[in-house]
């Protein structure tokens, strides 16, 4: 049984207004997309901006009620869980948004944003919760001086460390990353990137890793699912994509890549897994 399995997911929205006021026009987001993910992998979701991707994450996680499909995660039934038991489950199912300054509480102190989900969902103490979010904190970068600082005090790729941090704390299986590198400079989107990697190495934690950015996604997938207009286009081992594309859509995707990737005589990439930056 695999860890996360997707079936035949469908979402329609409805968007404009007539003259009354009542919505109309229905836009079909996400059409019969199906696929798994096994324990401690990671499937990147490709595709151009409006092709679905986010909205196949937020439907895992049922941040967005589906229309039809069922998502099954580690053998439990989400779309069928009672809002108690769905709560319990998102602890085991974790997400890291675009901007991470909007997943955190900007009144709370970094130490506190990381240690609370052990304050609502655990019976520990305070001091134990207090210990293991500054060990998180210190196992994704963030040092102690900036445990009593507030979000507004730190850097995009700081916040997104703690976002990151804070995801951890219920100790996760699966972590849906939307565009988690998108908003932060080009130079610590890297940084960010090899963390992600090392982390899903040390605590064998499966990744769906919503991503427009090709180059990112063979550095960091194991597979790669390749979408369009709501629809899965491919899916395949990263290598393959990168190799032997099947679908005229992902050859223009991977021709649109601004920088060809660098890669030896024999056409093997030089960025190794978890040596970017
Ligand atoms: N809440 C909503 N209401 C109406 N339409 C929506 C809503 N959310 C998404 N859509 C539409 O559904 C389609 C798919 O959106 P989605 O955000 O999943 O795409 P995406 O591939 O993640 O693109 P991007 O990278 O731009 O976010 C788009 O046409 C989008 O406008």
């Amino acid at each position: 049984m695999s860890l996360l399995e997707v079936e035949n997911l469908t979402k329609s929205f409805s968007s404009g207004r007539d003259w009354l006021g009542r919505r109309t026009k229905m836009v079909h987001a996400v059409k019969g997309v199906s696929f798994t993910l096994e324990r401690g992998e990671c499937l990147a979701v490709v595709g151009e901006s409006g092709a679905g991707k986010s909205t196949v994450g937020r439907m895992v996680l049922r941040l967005i009620e589906p229309n039809s499909g069922s998502v099954t995660f580690d053998g439990i039934d989400v779309l069928a869980t009672k809002p108690k038991q769905l709560r319990a489950l998102r602890q085991r199912m974790q997400m890291i948004f675009q901007d991470p300054y909007s997943s955190l509480d900007p009144r709370m102190t970094i130490k506190d944003a990381v240690a609370e989900p052990l304050l609502v969902h655990t019976d520990k103490g305070r001091v134990t919760r207090e210990k293991e979010a500054v060990e998180l904190l210190d196992k994704v970068g963030i040092g102690s001086r900036y445990l009593e600082r507030y979000p507004a005090e730190l850097s995009g790729g700081q916040l997104q460390r703690v976002a990151i941090a804070r995801a951890l704390t219920m100790k996760p299986s699966l972590i849906v990353c939307d565009e988690p590198v998108a908003a932060l400079d080009v130079s610590v989107r890297a940084q960010v990137l090899n963390l992600l990697r090392d982390l899903q190495e040390e605590l064998g934690l499966a990744y769906l890793f919503v991503c427009h950015d090709l180059a990112l996604v063979e550095v960091i997938a194991d597979r790669v699912m390749v979408m369009a207009s709501g629809e899965v286009v491919e899916t395949d081992t990263t290598d393959q994509i990168f190799a032997n594309p099947r679908q005229e859509y992902t050859k223009k995707l991977l021709a649109a890549i601004p920088v060809p990737l660098p890669r030896d005589a024999q056409g093997n990439r030089l960025v190794a897994p978890g040596k970017v930056g």
